[in-house]
């Protein structure tokens, strides 16, 4: 089975910091891939390698086969990977639609004359547009909320609509960095059902870096663990919580019983 995404050997400095180093990772179809690690560890800085808000110093990028070397972040979304942000990237004062729609702009094909001229070309993919946006937003149960202005919307129904905003670039592999921040137990509990949904609908890998143990354990198939920009263990969810490593560099708590353990929530 080939991977959508194949990274080798990446890393980048800054100055004299070694944020990231020899990251390797494939990642097939349908998987839920978790990237959990301390605060600093370099896990963001994955995310802006594989959008290309930095370029690597080392190593390479693949979708379906294909380098990403040299692409701009627009390029990198056109040819298929999407993500979300830690603090919530909306534009808050127009509708929870038009938030959907705008992203949708990036794959639409009529010229500028068209769009001025309001030529009936424009209307067609304005009105196939409007449909694909609505339909998007039922799959968050968010359909009620389309004419709102997604700055009045509650916190984790904005995180919501950044997972939509993302989905209708038509990604391949969607990154996802701290979708539960700042959620409530009942949030981040539907979130593990929503981000499962979205990736059986659609059909698509999907990376998350996240804090919430609850979340990462209960829907990741796979984790890799980063310190210090470095991968020091990777498995499953049950590997992980039991990998001495893990427990001592990061996440080493105590139990009630008094073995060592990574927590599920
Ligand atoms: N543009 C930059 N210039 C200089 N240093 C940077 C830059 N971006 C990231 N770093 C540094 O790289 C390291 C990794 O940062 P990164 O944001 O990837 O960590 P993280 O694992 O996402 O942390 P957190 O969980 O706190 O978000 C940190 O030491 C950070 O200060």
């Amino acid at each position: 089975m080939t991977p959508i995404l194949d990274v080798a050997n990446l890393g980048i400095d800054f100055g004299g910091l070694q944020a990231l180093d020899d990251f390797n990772i494939q990642v097939y179809n349908n998987e839920i891939v978790g990237l959990i690690g301390p605060n600093g560890a370099g896990k963001t800085t994955v995310f802006n390698l594989l959008t290309s808000v930095y370029q690597p110093s080392r190593g390479s990028i693949a979708l379906e086969g294909k380098k990403t070397k040299g692409k701009n972040t627009y390029q990198v979304t056109q040819s298929g990977i999407a993500r979300t942000f830690q603090n919530i990237r909306l534009f808050k004062d127009i509708s929870v639609l038009d938030n959907v729609m705008v992203a949708m702009h990036n794959g639409m094909s009529y010229t500028l004359a068209e769009a001025v001229l309001r030529l009936p070309s424009y209307w067609k993919q304005e009105a196939a547009a409007r449909r694909t946006a609505m339909d998007l937003l039922a799959v968050f149960d968010m359909q009620g909320v389309a004419d709102a202005k997604a700055g009045s919307l509650p916190y984790g129904a904005q995180r919501r609509l950044e997972i939509a905003r993302a989905l209708a670039t038509h990604p391949k592999v969607l990154l996802l960095d701290e979708p539960a921040a700042g959620m409530n137990p009942s949030e981040t509990a539907e979130l593990m059902t929503t981000i499962r949904s979205i990736r059986d609908r659609f059909n698509i890998a999907i990376i998350l870096i996240e804090h919430d143990m609850s979340l990462v354990m209960g829907i990741c198939e796979r984790i890799l663990v980063l310190n210090y920009g470095l991968v020091i263990a990777q498995g499953t969810p049950e590997e992980i919580r039991n990998n001495p490593l893990v427990v001592e560099a990061y996440l080493g708590k105590k139990d009630s019983d008094g073995k060592k353990g990574i927590q599920a929530s």
